[in-house]
């Protein structure tokens, strides 16, 4: 494909996902002027950035630059130490607990490290939506089970089917393989239908064949209208399922635009490099 075939369809995809994003409402999750270090200095300071529904959003950087940090952040698993992470415009540190649960169930993360329960590809699906049962949907869910009723909610079995997983519904997490097991953690993060999804380098160490089928989920969350941020080393990665790039070296966002600019014409000299595979960490 050309790269002015690839930049049509790629306006013409942001076009129909804003569309989409519209319709579903979305949260735009935003990391404003944000500086956070675990003792020995800042990882990395005043950064801005915003993941707006139904993009996707590349962050990537050296290893140890923070995109995990940054991603926890957004997650609003702790606090930045200066700066604000918002929630449509609101701090979500000024709320009172109970809302900033209902804004992190807003958001799935999956993690960079196997992350399963000790349970089926199923279960683990369906850990968001069981969490949110009331005791009556609980007794009711053992009801069934003990009946031998499939008892796997429908979204769990949507999610599973997305990432490709549908016929291992019932594998227990401790045989599936890595590949396996990150697209099951994907599901997991998809079945509650998020606003917004953080994936944490979701294919490092996988093959080609479970990279494409993470990436197809990448794709269909945004067809969802879901926002997703992606941290990921793999620049091809990047530049296949990013609208937006944004490059976190030495402390700072040193740019973020469209993916495609990004790539092509940077601003910054540092991103020229980093991309081309020169700046050496
Ligand atoms: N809980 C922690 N306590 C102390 N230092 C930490 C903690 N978490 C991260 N760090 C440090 O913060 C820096 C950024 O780490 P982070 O994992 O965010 O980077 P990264 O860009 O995601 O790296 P990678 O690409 O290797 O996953 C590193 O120097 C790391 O050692």
């Amino acid at each position: 494909m050309t790269d002015a075939a690839r930049t049509a369809r790629k306006s013409d995809r942001t076009r129909r996902n804003g569309e989409h994003a519209a319709e579903r409402g979305g949260t735009r999750l935003a990391a404003e002027g944000v500086t956070h270090g675990f003792g020995e200095g800042p990882v990395f300071e005043s950064v801005d950035l915003t993941v707006e529904p139904g993009e996707v959003l590349a962050v990537v950087g050296p290893s140890g630059t923070g995109k995990t940090t940054l991603l926890r952040l957004l997650a609003c698993f702790h606090p930045p130490d200066e700066g604000v992470v918002s929630a449509d415009g609101t701090d979500v540190w000024s709320l009172s607990e109970a809302d900033r649960l209902a804004v992190r169930r807003r958001v799935g993360m999956v993690f960079q490290v196997r992350s399963l329960f000790s349970t089926t590809a199923a279960e683990n699906a369906a850990y968001g939506l069981r969490v949110r049962e009331s005791w009556t949907d609980r007794l009711r869910t053992a009801a069934r089970r003990a009946l031998g009723f499939e008892t796997t909610p429908t979204a769990a079995r949507e999610a599973l089917s997305t990432v490709g997983m549908a016929d291992k519904a019932g594998r227990r997490a401790a045989s599936l393989s890595g590949g396996e097991a990150q697209r099951v953690a994907i599901a997991r993060a998809l079945a509650p239908d998020p606003d917004v999804l953080l994936l944490d380098e979701p294919t490092s160490n996988l093959d080609p064949r479970n990279t494409a089928l993470v990436e197809e989920a990448v794709e269909a969350a945004r067809e969802r209208g879901i926002g997703v941020a992606i941290a990921t080393h793999d620049m091809q990665q990047a530049r296949r399922v990013s609208d937006r790039t944004a490059v976190l070296l030495d402390g700072s966002i040193v740019e973020c635009g469209p993916t495609d600019r990004v790539f092509e014409s940077p601003d910054d000299e540092r991103t020229r490099k980093f991309v081309a595979g020169e700046l050496v960490y």
